[in-house]
């Protein structure tokens, strides 16, 4: 069977800089993917090209083993693929619920809506305290969580989720993490850029380390070694 996400010699850029340099990784259907490294390493960039936000340069991005370089964002959301930002990036004015709203669009999910949402409530039981609440006002730690349910919206086949522990407490982080283990038991695909190394492993099936837009090491989940990855990890602070 094709994995559902292959990315192969990616290189990827903004205009005259480029960033991401022959990266090549696979996400299997169900799995978590993790991938960690250093500030500036190139993750977002990587999640921004497969979503289509930023052209790709050379190489592929297949999803069941067809090639879906060049397509547009909005397909690629229509394709069941799904990027939960870093910072959230959820409609300030609009209440929680119309965020939620929102989030069911792309794919055509407007039937469904009301399910949706009532799966998003259960997961997020704060959400629905909130419902009715202006999305600017809400705590970090409540932001991502409508941020995370504003994706599941679009009863996705794989999430892109980009540093969703970034500036919250640790007790949020901890629940932000059960979510993502709950999500992960449930069968979704995920792919999770993540600075906190440590949590992230916990819940990882695969791990890429990405270094200077490369990806410099691929490993099993409950086979990485962590002395190596963080030798690797700082090698290019070591350096400098
Ligand atoms: N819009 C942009 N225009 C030009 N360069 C950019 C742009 N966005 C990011 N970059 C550069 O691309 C490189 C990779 O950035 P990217 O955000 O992908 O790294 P990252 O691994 O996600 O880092 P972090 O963990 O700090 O978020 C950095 O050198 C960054 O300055």
């Amino acid at each position: 069977m094709k994995p559902l996400l292959e990315i192969e010699s990616l290189r990827a850029g903004y205009g005259a800089i480029n960033v991401l340099w022959d990266v090549s990784l696979t996400v299997e259907a169900g799995k978590t993917t993790v991938i960690v490294g250093p500030n500036g390493a190139g993750k977002t960039t990587l999640l921004r090209a497969v979503m289509g936000l930023i052209p790709v340069e050379g190489g592929d991005i297949r999803v069941d083993g067809a090639s879906r370089r060049g397509a547009k964002t909005w397909d690629t959301v229509a394709s069941g693929i799904v990027m939960i930002p870093e910072g959230r990036m959820i409609f300030p004015d609009m209440t929680v619920e119309d965020n939620l709203m929102m989030g069911a669009f792309p794919r055509g999910c407007r039937r469904d809506w009301k399910r949706n949402k009532e799966m998003v409530f259960e997961m997020f039981p704060r959400l629905v305290e909130r419902r009715h609440q202006i999305a600017g006002t809400l705590s970090g730690g409540e932001a991502q969580m409508l941020a995370i349910g504003r994706g599941l919206m679009e009863q996705p086949r794989v999430c892109l989720i980009d540093e969703p522990s970034l500036g919250l407490a640790p007790v949020v982080v901890d629940e932000i993490f059960r979510i993502l283990g709950r999500l992960r038991d449930q069968g979704m695909t995920i792919v999770l850029v993540e600075q906190n190394t440590s949590r992230a492993l916990k819940i990882a099936d695969q791990v890429y380390l990405m270094q200077s837009g490369k990806v410099v090491m691929s490993e099993r989940g409950d086979r990485v070694d962590l002395d190596r990855l963080h030798a690797l990890y700082f090698a290019h602070e070591t350096a400098a």
